[in-house]
C-alpha cells in the first residue's frame, strides 16, 4: 500500500502519530492541527517535519480540507464534556464545537477518507455526540466498530480505560457481519465472538450502546455478594480494593512497572520525592504501587499538583511493608506520622515514566523550555500509543 494522507486533528502531542509510527501502517500526515501552544511547541520539537496548523478546527474551511485530499482522520476530540465526573454538557458544551463541525464536513467532502479512528474517555459512549458520529457515519457509507479498552490489553501495567472508534469506508472490503456491541478487548481477539465492524446497511439505527461488566479492574467495583467488601482494612482500602490490586499483581500477561523506571533517576529522585505536607495530608489517599507490580492508575493532567485520583506514586523502599506504616498511624503524633510515612520513600514517576508508560517510545522527547507540570499536563491529555497502534493495525489491515 503506498502512504495513506494523514490529518491528525486535536494532535496534541502527537500521541496519534508515534501510534500510527508504531503501526507499521505506510503513512504521510498531511496535517497536524491543535491550538494549544505547549503541545504545538512539543509536537513540533518531535516532528519537524509534518505541517502543524495552530487553528480551531472549526475556522477552517471545507475548502481548505478538500485541499489536503487525505485518506485517514484520527482524533481525540476535547474529553472534558463528556467524563463522568464533569458537567456532561456534550454537545451543548462549547468545546464540542470543533467535533459538531467535523461531523457536518464529513459527508460534503470531495473525497471521504477511508478510514477513521476517534479516542474519547469513557462516558462519551452514552453522549449525544456518539449518536450523532454513528449517524453520519451509517449515512455517509462506513462501517464501524466501537471498543473500549485499558493499556493492560497491550501488557501496560497502566489503566486508561477509553472508548475508541474505528471505521472504514464501505467500498473497502470488509466483513459484512454485524456488532451493535462496543467490545471490552480488540476485535477478532479470543475474547470476542464479535466481528471486527459494523455494516451500516445491516445494522439498526444508532440506540443506547451495550456495555457489559467494564474490562478496566479499577472502573468495576460492585461486588455485592461480598458482605465485607466495604469494610476498611487500612489506608481507607476495603478488602475488594485490595483483593482487586492482588488480582492484578498477580496477571503475569501484563510487564511489571519496573521495566518503565528510568535508570538514573537516584541522582535527581529529591525532585519527585513526595514532600512532607502532602504526605501528612493526603497520606490516604494515594495510590501506591512498587516496582514489581503490574498496576497503576491514570495519569491524569493534575497529576504532581493534585493528589487524589490523578495517578499512583511509586514506594522506593522495598523494605517497609505498607501495612507496617499505615496499620496504626492514626495513634501518632504529626512527627511520629510523618517519620513512619518517610520511611516508604515515596516518590511522583517522573514526566519520561508516565510517557513510557502510556507507549512512547524513547525517541519521544521534551524541548528543553517545558517544565515538569507541562509536562504532565500535555501527557495526562494524550493517549496510549499502543493500544492506538493496535486499532490502527486492525483498522487497516
Ligand atoms: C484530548 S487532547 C488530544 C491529545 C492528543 N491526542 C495527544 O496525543 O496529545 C485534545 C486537544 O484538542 C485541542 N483542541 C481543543 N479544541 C480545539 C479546537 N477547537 N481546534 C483545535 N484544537 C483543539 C486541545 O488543545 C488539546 O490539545
Amino acid at each position: 500500500m503506498s502512504g495513506l494522507r494523514v490529518i491528525e486533528l486535536y494532535s496534541g502531542i502527537g500521541g496519534m502519530h508515534y501510534a500510527l509510527k508504531d503501526s507499521g501502517i505506510p503513512y504521510q500526515v498531511v496535517a497536524a492541527i491543535d491550538i494549544n501552544p505547549t503541545a504545538n511547541q512539543i509536537y513540533k520539537h518531535n516532528f519537524p517535519d509534518t505541517p502543524l496548523w495552530n487553528k480551531t478546527i472549526e475556522g477552517i474551511t471545507l475548502d481548505d480540507f478538500n485541499k489536503l485530499s487525505f485518506d485517514m482522520i484520527l482524533m481525540s476530540p476535547p474529553c472534558q464534556p463528556f467524563t463522568r465526573i464533569g458537567l456532561q454538557g456534550d454537545i451543548a458544551d462549547p468545546r464540542t464545537k470543533s467535533f459538531l463541525y467535523i461531523l457536518d464536513l464529513l459527508p460534503r467532502l470531495c473525497r471521504r477518507p477511508r478510514f477513521i479512528l476517534l479516542e474519547n474517555v469513557k462516558g462519551f459512549e452514552t453522549s449525544s455526540a456518539r449518536e450523532r458520529l454513528v449517524k453520519t457515519l451509517m449515512e455517509c457509507g462506513y462501517t464501524y466498530q466501537e471498543v473500549m479498552i485499558s493499556p493492560t490489553s497491550v501488557g501496560i501495567p497502566n489503566s486508561r480505560l477509553r472508548y475508541y472508534l474505528i471505521a472504514k469506508s464501505s467500498t473497502e472490503n470488509f466483513s459484512t457481519d454485524t456488532c451493535s456491541k462496543i467490545l471490552e478487548a480488540f476485535p477478532h481477539s479470543a475474547d470476542n465472538d464479535c466481528p471486527a465492524f459494523l455494516n451500516p446497511a445491516e445494522s439498526n439505527p444508532p440506540e443506547e450502546p451495550t456495555v457489559s461488566s467494564p474490562s478496566d479492574p479499577d472502573a468495576c467495583l460492585t461486588g455485592e455478594e461480598d458482605p465485607q467488601r466495604d469494610q476498611v482494612l487500612y489506608k481507607l482500602e476495603t478488602r475488594m480494593d485490595a483483593q482487586r490490586k492482588m488480582n492484578q499483581n498477580k496477571d503475569v500477561s501484563v510487564r511489571q512497572i519496573q521495566d518503565f523506571l528510568e535508570p538514573q533517576i537516584e541522582d535527581n529522585i529529591e525532585n519527585y520525592l513526595l514532600p512532607p505536607k502532602t504526605l501528612l495530608r493526603y497520606a490516604l489517599l494515594l495510590d501506591i504501587v512498587q516496582p514489581t507490580c503490574r498496576r497503576s492508575v491514570c495519569f491524569t493532567k493534575g497529576y504532581g499538583r493534585y493528589v487524589e485520583g490523578t495517578g499512583s506514586v511509586l514506594k522506593c523502599c522495598m523494605e517497609t511493608e505498607m501495612e507496617s506504616v499505615f496499620g496504626g498511624l492514626d495513634q501518632y503524633s504529626e512527627e511520629e506520622k510523618l517519620q513512619q510515612l518517610l520511611r516508604l520513600k515515596l516518590r511522583y514517576f517522573t514526566p519520561r515514566e508516565v510517557a513510557n508508560l502510556m507507549g512512547f517510545p524513547q525517541s519521544f522527547s521534551f524541548p528543553e523550555q517545558i517544565s515538569t507540570k507541562q509536562k504532565y499536563r500535555v501527557l495526562g491529555n494524550s493517549l496510549n500509543v499502543m493500544v492506538v497502534a493496535r486499532l490502527l493495525q486492525l483498522m487497516v489491515s
